[in-house]
C-alpha cells in the first residue's frame, strides 16, 4: 500500500512512518508549512509542535529523518488555507466570547482534510494517510470510528473525533495499539532524535493579541449579580473556569464563569458556580452511530484533559446532543468540545453550545 505520512518532526511521526515502512508500505512523508505569514510573531511553540516547522533547519531536520527512514518527503505550503480556516475561526469564536479549541478545528479541516486534497493535487499517490497521533480506528456496521489509543495516558481521540467517515477510511494511526515508552524506544534504537523532545502542548503559547491582529478593549468584571467588581483588558485573555490573575480580593477564591461578548464583561464567581450537570453541543459529528434514537448511558469528555465520566445522553429535536453527568463537572465552556464514548470508542462529538 502507499501510505502517505504526515511528518512533524517529532518522535511519534518519525516511528509511525519506520513502523509502515518495516510493514513493508510504499511511505512518503509530508510536512505541511502553515506559519510563514505571520513570522512577525514569537516562535509559536516548542520544537515538535504541530505548527512549528516552518524554518528550514526544522525541515532540514526532517529531511534527515526521512532519509535515515529511506523515504521521499514533500513539504506543502498552506499558510494561507490555516489563516482562512483555522486562525479566522478561532478569531471570531474568542470574539463571540466562546473558548475554541484550535486543535479539533485543524484537524479536520486542514490535516486530514485540505492538506491531503492538496497533496494528491499537487500529483502525491498514496492510498492512506498516516499520522503519529495516539488513537485508532475501528470499523462496524459500515462505519468507521475513532477510539481510544491503547495507552490511556497519550490518548488523542479527543481531538480527532470531528474526523468524518471519508476522512477516516483513509487513516491509519500506527501508533493506536502502542504505548508511548515503546515508541520511545523505537526512536532511540534507531537513533532519530539525539536530545530528548518535548510533547506538543498547546496552540500557540504567545500573546493571542497578537496573534489574532485585535486591539485590547478593556471592560468590567462583574459578578452574576452584575456588580463590577474590577476591569479587565478584554475577554480574550480569560478562560472559563480560570482563577488565578484575575486581580480581585474577595472572601474566597473567584473563577471565571462567563465571558460576554455582546457586553464586553467577564463573569466571576465562587467554585460551586462552576458546576454543571447538563452539557450541550450542537454542530455535531457522528462516528461510531449515525443518531442516538434513545438515551443512552455513556462516558463523556468536556475537554481535552481528564478522564470521560459517566452520563446519560440524548439528541435533541434540532441535533445537538445533551449530556447530563451523573456528578457534576467543572467549567464546562463553551466552544469546546463534548464527545461521548461508548468504552473506547467514540459515537459522536459537538461543540458545546450550553452548560448549566
Ligand atoms: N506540520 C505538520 N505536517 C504534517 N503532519 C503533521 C504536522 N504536525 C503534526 N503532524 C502530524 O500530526 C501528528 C500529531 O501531531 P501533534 O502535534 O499532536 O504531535 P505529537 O503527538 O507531539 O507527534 P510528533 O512526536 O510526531 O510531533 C504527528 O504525529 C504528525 O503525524
Amino acid at each position: 500500500m502507499k501510505v502517505l505520512v504526515g511528518m512533524s518532526g517529532g518522535i511519534d511521526s518519525s516511528v509511525a512512518a519506520y513502523l509502515l515502512k518495516q510493514q513493508g508500505h510504499e511511505v512518503m512523508g509530508v510536512t505541511m508549512t502553515i506559519w510563514n505569514k505571520r513570522s512577525h510573531l514569537t516562535r509559536p511553540l516548542n520544537s515538535t509542535s504541530c505548527f512549528a516547522p516552518d524554518k528550514t533547519e526544522d525541515i532540514i531536520a526532517i529531511k534527515k529523518i526521512c532519509e535515515k527512514i529511506g523515504i521521499e518527503h514533500q513539504v506543502l505550503e498552506l499558510s494561507d488555507l490555516f489563516e482562512e480556516i483555522v486562525l479566522a475561526n478561532f478569531k471570531t469564536e474568542y470574539m463571540d466570547g466562546r473558548t475554541p479549541n484550535p486543535c479539533v478545528w485543524c484537524n479536520s479541516k486542514i490535516k486530514f482534510g485540505a492538506m491531503v486534497e492538496y497533496a494528491k493535487e499537487s500529483g502525491l499517490d498514496f492510498d492512506r494517510f498516516a499520522t503519529g497521533h495516539y488513537a485508532r480506528i475501528v470499523e462496524e456496521n459500515g462505519r468507521y470510528a475513532v477510539a481510544k489509543a491503547v495507552d490511556l495516558k497519550k490518548d488523542q481521540s479527543y481531538f480527532l473525533y470531528r474526523l468524518n467517515q471519508q476522512q477516516l477510511a483513509r487513516t491509519l494511526f500506527p501508533l493506536g495499539a502502542m504505548t508511548k515508552e515503546e515508541v520511545r524506544r523505537i526512536d532511540v534504537a534507531q537513533g532519530f532524535h539525539k536530545v530528548y523532545q518535548e510533547e506538543s502542548q498547546d496552540f500557540y503559547d504567545g500573546d493571542y493579541t497578537d496573534l489574532l491582529d485585535i486591539t485590547s478593549r478593556p471592560g468590567n468584571i462583574v459578578n452574576r449579580q452584575g456588580r463590577v467588581l474590577g476591569r479587565h483588558e478584554g475577554i480574550w485573555h480569560y478562560t472559563i473556569g480560570q482563577r488565578k490573575g484575575l486581580g480581585i480580593a474577595a472572601e474566597r477564591p473567584l473563577y471565571v464563569l462567563a465571558l460576554r461578548s455582546d457586553t464586553n464583561e467577564v463573569v466571576v464567581g465562587f467554585v460551586e458556580d462552576t458546576l454543571q450537570s447538563t452539557v450541550t453541543a450542537g454542530d455535531v459529528v457522528w462516528s461510531s452511530v449515525q443518531t442516538l434514537q434513545q438515551e443512552v448511558m455513556v462516558q463523556a469528555k468536556i475537554r481535552s484533559t481528564g478522564f470521560a465520566t459517566e452520563a446519560k445522553a440524548h439528541q435533541n429535536p434540532d441535533g445537538s446532543i445533551t449530556a447530563i453527568f451523573s456528578d457534576e463537572v467543572k467549567a464546562a465552556t463553551v466552544g469546546q468540545s463534548l464527545v461521548l464514548y461508548d468504552g473506547p470508542v467514540i459515537l459522536c462529538g459537538g461543540i458545546i453550545v450550553q452548560a448549566c
